[in-house]
């Protein structure tokens, strides 16, 4: 531990060598004097982590030099120590934050002692409260792993923050690419079971012959392949987060299995007899209406309500505003620290043709648009030149940027301009329209002719 830092400022040296050699006696103190109140103020620098005052000195008065002080920092105790008993003084002095008053008299010395303990005390309870407020901060803190900050995303923060404090089932619903995945280790990683593990399985990925197995294990010699007793999924979770991906994948005959380990909170591995007792929190996910799947009968309603538990919708990013850029930005980064390169910008026209366009494949073709622009841009800035959107073809693509009509129409003309090279009284021809729209198109730089 390193010393704790006290100044005494009292203008009668031989009082203050008096507490010096007083305080002095505790090993843990460093204890400096200062004659003036100036000559505190000068050496602050030193960080003191208690003063002490005469309320009476030359240069400056108690009350002064006490406002100077919580001025620079208020929260330093400051003992303020007078000739002169005055309740009124000292109530003001209190007031206005001074952490204790005392009386120049025979007890000051063990009072000044007894007084330091106690605001060191009340220092460190005070550090520890503001240190587990911050790691409470930083476990409830999503915004870490799941970068956004607009209302639909804020709302799903809330909802985790549910999920996080309670052991009950969650079911997240999404497109693809909204952050599904992420959201399910973000509520493991900030729960009770943080230090079991983490399991994820993506019912789709799976060949439907193998899922049995893969969720509750086999026995050796179960079937043909199974050389050695394998442990499932639920099993490896043991104690953690069991995160089902694409739930709505899963065929009835194995939904009415899994219903089945649901309730009874125990699994048979296939070919086996044993019972192996769980204890595990199930996230399930999909992209699909799960509400629909069970209206139309292709997922069992029982199943239904036993997984839904908190419900947590994820927005598509096309209504996440400005979180477009906030996210842009995040990859950036991060392609450039796993790069090791500077960081490229984005310019304007890169921001207004991101944020124009609707995202099908959400996040995750946001990252891969970034990534392929950091690679494509000159100079280390990204132009809309370099925005390329990836996922959609044909008419989607067309469509996908929702631009007004008229910028539509430009885009046409500018289209059959670069195809009939730049025959402005022939394209007008082909498309109907009078050449003066189009000359006035390219006067007004609606379209830049190549
Ligand atoms: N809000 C976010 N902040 C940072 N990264 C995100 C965010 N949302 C998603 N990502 C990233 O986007 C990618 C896709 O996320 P994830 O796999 O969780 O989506 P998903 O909804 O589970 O997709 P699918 O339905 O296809 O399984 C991942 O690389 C993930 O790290």
């Amino acid at each position: 531990m390193s010393a704790y830092k006290i100044f005494i400022v009292d203008d009668d040296p031989w009082y203050s060598q008096i507490l010096e050699y007083h305080l002095s006696l505790n090993p843990d103190f460093e204890v400096h004097c200062f004659a003036s109140g100036k000559e505190c103020l000068k050496n602050l620098h030193l960080n003191p982590q208690l003063i002490t005052i005469d309320y009476s000195m030359d240069d400056m008065t108690g009350d002064e030099l006490l406002t100077k002080i919580k001025h620079w920092n208020s929260k330093v105790p400051v003992i303020v120590i007078s000739g002169q008993e005055e309740i009124s003084v000292a109530l003001e002095l209190l007031k206005k934050g001074a952490y204790d008053y005392l009386i120049k008299d025979d007890n000051t010395k063990d009072l000044l002692w007894n007084s330091v303990l106690r605001a060191m005390e009340t220092q460190s309870l005070r550090d520890e409260v503001n240190q587990l407020h911050e790691q409470l901060e930083h476990k409830f803190s999503f915004e870490k792993t799941i970068i956004g900050q607009s209302p639909a995303i804020t709302k799903t923060f809330k909802m985790m923050e549910k999920a996080c404090k309670s052991n009950i089932n969650v079911s997240i619903t999404g497109e693809t690419g909204t952050g599904k995945e992420v959201v399910a280790k973000a509520i493991h990683y900030n729960s009770d079971r943080s230090k079991k593990p983490f399991v994820a399985v993506n019912m789709a990925a799976i060949p439907k012959e193998l899922v049995e197995s893969e969720l509750f294990g086999h026995e050796k010699g179960a079937f043909t392949g199974a050389l050695a007793r394998k442990k499932g999924k639920f099993e490896e979770a043991q104690g953690g987060t069991l995160f089902l991906d694409e739930i709505a994948e899963l065929d009835l005959n194995l939904q009415s299995k899994l219903l089945r380990v649901l309730q009874e909170r125990e699994v048979t591995r296939v070919g086996g007899n044993e019972l192996v007792k769980l204890d595990v929190r199930i996230i399930v996910a999909t992209h699909r209406d799960l509400q629909k799947e069970v209206q139309e009968g292709h997922f069992r309603e029982d199943l239904f309500y036993r997984v839904m538990g908190l419900p947590i919708e994820l927005p598509p990013l096309r209504e996440r505003g400005n979180d477009v850029l906030i996210l842009a930005n995040h990859f950036i980064a991060q392609y450039a620290k796993e790069n090791k390169q500077p960081k490229p910008k984005l310019d304007e026209s890169a921001k207004e043709k991101m944020l124009r366009y609707n995202f099908p494949g959400n996040v995750r073709e946001l990252k891969a648009m970034i990534d392929l622009a950091a690679v494509l841009c000159e100079e280390n800035i990204i132009t809309a030149n370099d925005i390329n959107y990836a996922s959609v073809k044909g008419d989607q693509a067309f469509l996908a940027e929702e631009k007004s009509l008229r910028a539509y129409t430009c885009d046409i003309v500018k289209y059959f301009l670069t195809k009939y090279n730049n025959d402005v009284v022939g394209v007008a021809k082909r498309l109907n329209v009078g050449k003066s729209t189009i000359y006035k198109m390219i006067s007004e730089k609606e379209i830049e002719l190549n």
